[in-house]
């Protein structure tokens, strides 16, 4: 079996699974965003009384945190009330950031594990190990009454990633560059591991990033075998209490991939599709009117010391802004410790707070018709950031930072091997 059917199996309660097979499993950590009341209504209409294991729920306030229009605040309110009266203390409130950040943050998602988000994006959790799926109010609210959820258990599609990433070349490009040539449906319902040598050399964060965009491919979930990398960052978080499943030597994978990352540039995915990607330098001078650091791809800590490094005693170009918004706020408190905060803002970018903010183009950072961003982000669809006739260009943060400083798309290369 693969490591993901052995959790899958375990938390089903039996010996053995298959992939196609539906399963019955009990969920570890089961959360709602704030873009997701209908589930409190699922949960109601489906005769729901009481939430069977409230210390396994979480809430967040992510979406639109702090809310922009009344019907948001309104709808805030009614989560407070619904987590108040079910006795649910874990409201990540505006405080707290994107509910992928936060879980991480908190230690939450684990090695053997099962997290379920209203989210889609709840596959970044396989980079820790767990079986992290997104899925829709009405099986939320079955988490909610039963503390369980079907699964239908996937194929696996292995994707082994050798040689060593070229200074400023990153996680972001291969994840970016796999899904230009895999392309977005590749993955429907798949699980994609990531393997290889140098996935070894990849930071968490770094890992996070890969495991993210797989949503991008269809995937229903993402894995990475937990290693003494994964073992030291829970450890940092006083978490010890997890169970490494590991693949069969004679599992069969559904299909096995390989890259070597030493060939892949600094990559960009043009508008209006994830998987339009081509090389940055295809697109060098293109001006950009808002450089985006930010979400639960390219929100985090290394994300905004790479900007730092770039930008540090530099100022953004006149025409071009700055919107940096660090994914959650433990990243936020962690960057302003190490300075990240203070060096960006001296050169000019604008702070916001913690939570999905432009990424999914509800407040924060919107842009008009005919303007072009590049984000750090994981979606460049119509109307995704702003205008429907906007344009988005999605990158590395390094390329982000580097196109705030040159206004123009341009080779981060020769400025972080100038550091
Ligand atoms: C709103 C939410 C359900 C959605 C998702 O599932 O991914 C959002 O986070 C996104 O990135 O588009
Ligand atoms: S940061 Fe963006 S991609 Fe991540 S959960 Fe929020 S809207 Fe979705």
């Amino acid at each position: 079996m693969h490591a993901i059917e052995k959790l899958l199996a375990a938390k089903a309660g039996v010996d053995r699974v298959h992939a196609g097979q539906i399963v019955n499993c009990d969920v570890d950590v089961a959360g709602i965003n704030d873009l997701y009341y209908q589930t409190v209504k699922s949960f109601v209409e489906m005769g729901g009384q009481r939430v069977k294991h409230p210390d396994d729920v979480l809430i967040f306030f992510d979406h639109y945190a702090p809310c922009a229009t009344v019907i948001q605040a309104e709808d805030h309110k009614k989560f407070r009330q619904f987590a108040h009266e079910q006795g649910i203390a874990n409201l990540m409130d505006v405080n707290q950031g994107v509910c992928h950040q936060v879980v991480v943050d908190r230690g939450l998602a684990k090695p053997g594990e099962i997290v379920v988000i209203t989210d889609s994006h709840s596959t970044m959790h396989g980079a820790l190990g767990a079986f992290g799926t997104g899925v829709g109010a009405t099986d939320l609210a079955t988490i909610l009454i039963t503390g369980k959820l079907w699964f239908k258990v996937p194929e696996v599609i292995k994707i082994t990633l050798t040689g060593h990433l070229h200074p400023g070349v990153y996680a972001k490009d291969v994840i970016l560059h796999i899904l230009g040539d895999l392309k977005a449906d590749h993955g429907i319902y798949k699980a994609i591991e990531f393997a290889g040598p140098a996935l070894k050399d990849m930071t968490i964060s770094e890992r996070l990033a890969l495991c993210n965009m797989t949503t991008e491919m269809g995937a229903a979930t993402s894995y990475i075998q937990p290693d003494d990398r994964t073992r030291n960052f829970l450890k940092a978080k006083g978490v010890t209490d997890y169970t490494v499943y590991t693949t069969d030597e004679d599992y069969h994978y559904q299909e096995e991939i390989t890259y070597d990352v030493g060939q892949i540039g600094p990559q960009v995915a043009a508008p209006a599709d994830v998987d339009n990607v081509h090389d940055l330098s295809d697109y060098q001078g293109v001006h950009v009117d808002q450089a985006y650091i930010g979400s639960c791809t390219g929100g985090r800590l290394q994300d905004f010391a790479t900007a730092a490094k770039i930008l540090k005693g530099h100022h953004i170009a006149l025409d071009t802004r700055l919107i940096i918004v660090p994914a959650s706020g433990e990243v936020t408190r962690e960057c302003i410790a190490r300075g990240y905060i203070q060096d960006l803002l001296d050169a000019g970018a604008t702070l916001s707070p913690s939570g999905c903010a432009a990424c999914i183009g509800i407040h924060q950072g919107l842009i008009a018709a005919d303007e072009v961003c590049m984000s750090t982000s994981n979606r460049n669809f119509p109307g995704r950031m702003g205008s429907l006739k906007g344009q988005i260009y999605l990158a590395s943060p390094a390329a982000t930072a580097t196109a705030a400083l040159t206004g123009q798309i341009t080779d981060p290369r020769d400025y972080v091997e100038a550091e």
